[in-house]
């Protein structure tokens, strides 16, 4: 029959360095796109969400030589004009989540908002597409596993709980990744037929 699907002949590698992530994409996608993963430090840009995961995406499909799924995570207070956003990682190095947490004393306004924007390329000589996830919350005293990230303090909207202290398969139900995949997989479901890979 035939179809106006696009065929993805060789696999797609999802990049990223960060263990945590690669097993909560691997939850929430699971046999529903068939990608491998590569461990490899992108570097920490600076500058807009979208661009900052867009040069990744270019970044690792000159590295991978074929197509390249990448992520970048904002968390972005809103007392702070988005901030910390794509800088977070250093933030949370340097004080942990309960200095993130701490960061928000001198405002009234705790309200935050997870964002993970996902860019996918096809290879070195594409443009690369993005999509975005976002889940609203507030930015609480740390509760939970510290085991990922700022999850201790990130409480979202409508939950008692943060993060954290959530089942894991709750937290993929709602989360900015999980927002951010169900368009991905729209799209590559929609546009690409996926070849049997070896
Ligand atoms: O769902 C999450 N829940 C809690 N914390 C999270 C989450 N997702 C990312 N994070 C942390 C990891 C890093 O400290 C920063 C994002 O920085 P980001 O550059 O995107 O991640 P990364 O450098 O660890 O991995 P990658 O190699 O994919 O860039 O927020
Ligand atoms: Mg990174």
């Amino acid at each position: 029959m035939a179809s106006n699907k696009l065929p993805l002949v060789k696999p797609i590698t999802f990049v990223t360095g960060n263990a945590k992530k690669l097993e909560e994409v691997k939850m929430i996608l699971g046999q529903s796109i068939p990608f491998q993963a590569v461990k490899f430090d992108l570097p920490e840009l600076q500058g807009e969400p979208e661009e900052i995961s867009k040069e990744k995406a270019r970044i690792a499909a000159r590295e991978v030589g074929g197509p390249v799924l990448v992520e970048d995570t904002c968390l972005c207070f809103n007392a702070l004009k988005g901030l910390p956003g794509p800088y977070v990682k250093w933030f949370l190095q340097k004080t942990g989540p309960e200095g993130l947490n701490n960061m928000l004393a001198a405002y009234e306004d705790k309200t935050a908002y997870a964002l993970c924007i996902f860019s996918l390329s096809l290879g070195p000589d594409h443009e690369p597409t993005s999509f975005e996830g976002r889940t609203e919350g507030k930015i609480v005293p740390a509760r939970g596993p510290n085991d990922f990230g700022w999850d201790p303090v990130f409480q979202p909207h409508g939950y008692n709980l943060t993060y954290a202290e959530m089942p894991k398969e709750e937290k993929n139900k709602i989360s900015h990744r999980r927002r951010a995949l169900d368009k991905l997989r729209e799209h590559l479901c929609t546009q690409y037929s996926f070849m049997d890979q070896p």
